[in-house]
């Protein structure tokens, strides 16, 4: 039964000793972030019956329709966060620029930042498809007691102290890494919490399962188009099966339990991906990483990319790491 199990209050404040810097306050900030999944869990489940799907009416920063349950995570992460006074500042995807939580006030002496992607998977809210959120935790680097600036925000993703999902799909999990391997927690939702269900998650190193919109092949690279099409050979283990929810985090969920690669490439429509750097691709390759996966844009490890914008957009190849390497081949072989 799950009560047997460890909750993540529990683990989170067991495991606190291995922060370097452990002073209680990003056991803090986890414990807000499972709260805030919680009350956005108790909407997502119930998306049908209340009015919380379809469009918003705005369009946010990237020039996307919002949808009401993006609007909703934001709003339920920020002031979860905000009201617990746990974080310095905070950004979204949601957000065109970063919030500062009165960090110039000489007695706030928290030193985390968080960027989020409240709703991951938007285009599957209104169709009863998973969905999840992301989120990345940085120390900040500039003083402590003074406004949060950008640079807080533009870290590389090497430097993230902490990051994870959740996952709204036939249960709902939350998944997070402090560098010390990759654990996953199931909601009990007849009591409400969260039980270690996953233990250390690792990524085979190879699998047979390929995550990518093949709608747009004809403008993909040349190495991503062979590597599609090694995927498919009739050659020793393959062809591999494709599988694309179109949540990345259900996708990269999936992938890390089975064993997969999931690929968002540059293409002519998109030149630099799709997928956000700093609130998508570096907390996703963060626990690529800790679970003995592998993550990149073709020829740059992920946590290695500088960011230069709060919204930059890479492209990114994640998954198993014989698989993303062999992914990785072909992009070097198509220069
Ligand atoms: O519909 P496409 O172009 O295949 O894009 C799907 C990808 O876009 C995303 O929905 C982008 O995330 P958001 O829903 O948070 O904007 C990913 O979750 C998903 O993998
Ligand atoms: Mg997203
Ligand atoms: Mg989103």
């Amino acid at each position: 039964m799950s009560e047997q199990k460890q909750t993540l209050g529990e683990f989170i404040i067991k495991n606190q000793s291995s922060f370097q810097y452990s002073s209680g306050e990003l056991s803090s900030l986890l414990n807000s972030i499972r709260l805030a999944a919680k009350i956005v869990n108790h909407e997502v489940n119930k998306a049908g019956l209340v009015d919380i799907i379809g469009a918003a009416g705005d369009t946010n920063i990237q020039g996307e329709d919002q949808q009401k349950l993006d609007v909703y995570a934001n709003d339920k992460f920020i002031q979860t966060l905000t009201k617990r006074n746990i974080v310095c500042g905070i950004a979204s995807e949601e957000e065109d620029d970063f919030i500062s939580i009165n960090s110039q006030d000489k007695n706030h002496q928290n030193k985390y930042v968080v960027l989020i992607d409240p709703l991951d998977g938007s285009s599957n809210i209104d169709v009863n498809v998973s969905v999840g959120t992301i989120f990345s935790i940085y120390r900040r680097v500039t003083p402590v007691g003074t406004p949060v600036q950008l640079e807080d925000f533009l870290q590389k993703g090497s430097e993230q102290v902490a990051a994870g999902y959740v996952v709204y799909g036939t249960s709902t999990m939350l998944v997070y890494t402090t560098g010390h391997g990759v654990n996953g927690f199931t909601l009990n939702p007849a009591i409400g919490s969260f039980y270690l269900s996953h233990p250390n998650m690792e990524f085979p190193e190879d699998g047979n399962i390929y995550s990518v919109n093949e709608g747009n092949y004809i403008h993909f690279p040349q190495g991503i188009k062979n590597y599609i099409k090694y995927c498919q050979e009739e050659e020793g283990d393959r062809p591999y099966t494709s599988r694309y929810i179109g949540s990345l985090v259900s996708d990269f969920h999936r992938n890390m339990i089975k064993g997969g690669i999931y690929l968002y490439p540059q293409s002519s429509k998109n030149p630099n991906g799709k997928l956000r750097l700093l609130y998508e691709c570096n907390p996703m390759a963060f626990l690529a990483e800790q679970a003995n996966g592998k993550s990149s844009d073709g020829f740059t490890r992920t946590l290695d990319v500088e960011p230069t914008e709060l919204h930059q957009r890479v492209p990114f190849i994640c998954g198993s790491k014989n698989m993303v390497e062999k992914a990785e081949e072909f992009m070097r072989n198509a220069q």
